[in-house]
């Protein structure tokens, strides 16, 4: 049987338009679910195995991206949100009735990523955003329950959907953040 990743991979990476412009995420709820607009296509899509990114129910990965923070607007039943995890870098808002999360945001003016909200690109009521480009946080699904004799089927699944496999982020954008933390430390 076939490692399962995540459904919207599962059957092989789905190419974005390369024109997309933007669109509405929407939770699972079937009563007033939350909407949120995006402005743009996301960048940076990848799927992380980490245990704090969303996943829908049954999947080892999240496929999450980023946009600019101004691109991002919550349009219907923002009261329904609430942040996971005030203490995390990464501050999540999440639909309190089904759980989805909506938009990640850095408050730290100093992160390397701050400016940049992390969306699930799955939620689009639109097709067309950006394909994931990579797998981040692959041996952090071991927290998740994953079993490590298992890690080689999904690195080699990943790999066969064309996803490169890192334990952290990708070497750019692990080249990104070190040059931002060597420029704050010159400056
Ligand atoms: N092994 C950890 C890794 C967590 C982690 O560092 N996640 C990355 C990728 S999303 C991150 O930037 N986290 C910041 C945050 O969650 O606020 C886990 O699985 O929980
Ligand atoms: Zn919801
Ligand atoms: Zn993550």
């Amino acid at each position: 049987m076939t490692v399962a990743l995540h459904p919207s991979i599962d059957n092989g990476l789905k190419q974005g338009s390369g024109s997309f412009a933007g669109g509405t995420l929407v939770c699972k709820c079937k009563d007033q679910p939350v909407k949120v607009g995006i402005k743009g296509d996301v960048a940076h899509n990848h799927a992380c195995g980490c245990t704090k990114c969303w996943k829908p129910q049954g999947a080892t990965f999240s496929v999450v991206a980023v946009v600019p923070r101004q691109n991002v607007t919550v349009l219907e039943n923002g009261d329904k949100l609430q942040i996971v995890d005030p203490s995390a870098v990464i501050q999540r808002h999440a639909c309190k009735a089904c759980g989805t999360h909506m938009y990640g945001r850095i408050e730290n003016k100093g992160h390397p990523f701050y400016g940049l909200d992390f969306i699930h690109p799955e939620l689009f009521q639109e097709q067309g955003s950006q394909a994931p480009q990579f797998a981040a946080f692959v041996s952090s699904v071991i927290e998740s329950g994953v079993k490590p004799e298992q890690m080689a089927g999904i690195r080699a699944r990943l790999k066969e959907i064309g996803l490169e496999p890192y334990d952290c982020l990708s070497p750019a954008l692990m080249d990104a953040i070190a040059t931002h933390v060597a420029k704050a430390k010159a400056a």
